[in-house]
């Protein structure tokens, strides 16, 4: 009740688009929700999507002066992603063949294995069509027990088997590896490949210009909360992804988390953000907790309390917009700040401690170290 009235008080200065009026969305996904090629699902598609689908709203705040980029990329593709939905049989089609596509990792390490599991945990694929080339024995063992195809090192052969075994093939080892697997992988591209590096700082420039000419390349920045269905991923097309591998993208980023496009210059910030930002979050729920701790709360109420301040604070800037927009955390701070009360003193403490300014540095420093591994 009292973010309503706040929001009434701030919807003129911040809430820039009207709701629409009823029930019927007019809006333009709608239009597009049953056209797009892209599932293989034995479930029933749903007659008509909209982004009203996407968050329940708890409340409303005031939503920020600009788009939504979860509306802006729903506009543009196609992908049913309902938490309340079961979570098999939805499989990205590879619309040639009318098959779901085979998804071959080179390299699967921490990201990697986020992706698998969180590809599973979706049901946008399944274990056999999966396969990863693992160099280290200890992981070749631990992920065969996901049942997917394990193959060997990339340059050392499962750089061929993965491309015969797949459509899309993920480049998932460290940067500093990139050449080397790419360089492995080139003689098997195959013009219907698609390519999917997520590595920090690696150019699509220096990717195609490893692969055969013409290759379809596309760029992605994940994080690993994939593993649990709740990454922040950004993309960005190479010269010769189709609009189709735009879909396929999205759709394996979005049955993950959330997925935004971008230009390939922003990359590098997103990495710093979002790429890097769980361990930021993970250092602060620590520190809160370790603070809680120093006053008396044992140690294992105060890490569930910490990581559900996060988890309650950030889904209220997601959600509490209103209209399923983003709300402004200024304005949700201030609601908790009371006049002489106990969030200001420890707003004054952060402060103090250029708490701002170390997380904007960490952003920028972690960007510009993405900006060197090119
Ligand atoms: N860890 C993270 O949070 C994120 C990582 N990334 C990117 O994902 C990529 C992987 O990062 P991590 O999973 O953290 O590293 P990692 O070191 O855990 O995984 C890389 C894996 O590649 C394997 N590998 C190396 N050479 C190989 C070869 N020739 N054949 C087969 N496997 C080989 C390694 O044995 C290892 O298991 C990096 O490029 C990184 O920039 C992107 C976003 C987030
Ligand atoms: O720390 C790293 O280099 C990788 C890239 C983004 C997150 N982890």
């Amino acid at each position: 009740m009292l973010l309503g009235s706040l929001c009434q008080q701030l919807r003129p200065a911040w809430h820039l688009q009207a709701p629409p009026s009823s029930d019927t969305c007019a809006c333009p996904f709608r239009e597009v929700a049953t056209s797009g090629p892209l599932h293989w699902s034995n479930r029933q598609q749903p007659q008509s999507k909209c982004h009203k689908r996407q968050r329940r709203s708890p409340g409303s705040v005031a939503s920020l002066p600009f788009t939504d980029p979860r509306n802006e990329s729903l506009i543009t593709q196609d992908l049913d992603h309902d938490d309340d939905e079961p979570t098999t049989s939805h499989q990205i089609a590879r619309p040639e063949a009318g098959l779901p596509d085979r998804i071959g990792f080179l390299g699967a390490g921490k990201m990697g294995e986020a992706l698998i599991r969180g590809f599973l945990a979706s049901g946008v694929s399944i274990p056999s069509n999966l396969s990863a080339s693992v160099r280290n024995a200890e992981r070749q063992r631990s992920l065969s027990m996901l049942g997917i195809q394990i193959f060997g090192s990339a340059t050392d052969g499962g750089a061929a088997e993965i491309a015969a075994n797949s459509d899309i093939i993920i480049i998932g080892v460290k940067p500093q590896q990139a050449e080397n697997v790419l360089s492995a992988l080139a003689p098997y591209v195959r013009p219907d490949h698609l390519i999917i590096s997520i590595a920090a700082g690696i150019r699509i420039s220096s990717i195609e210009s490893l692969l055969p000419e013409a290759t379809r390349v596309v760029r992605v920045m994940p994080n690993t909360p994939c593993l649990i269905r709740e990454a922040a991923s950004a993309y960005v097309l190479g010269n010769s992804a189709t609009p189709l591998d735009a879909s396929r993208t999205f759709a394996l980023m979005r049955s993950v988390g959330v997925a935004v496009t971008v230009e390939e210059r922003l990359m590098d910030a997103v990495t710093g953000l979002s790429g890097s930002g769980p361990a930021y979050v993970f250092l602060m729920i620590e520190a809160l907790a370790d603070g809680a701790v120093s006053v008396g709360l044992p140690r294992d109420k105060a890490l569930f309390l910490a990581a559900q301040t996060v988890v309650g604070a950030a889904r209220m800037v997601l959600e509490g917009g209103g209209n399923g927009g983003i709300a402004h955390p200024a304005l949700l701070k201030d609601h908790v700040a009371s006049p002489a009360g106990t969030t200001i003193a420890g707003i004054a403490e952060l402060e103090a401690c250029g708490v701002r300014s170390a997380f904007m540095r960490a952003v920028k420093a972690a960007a510009r170290r993405s900006e060197e591994l090119t």
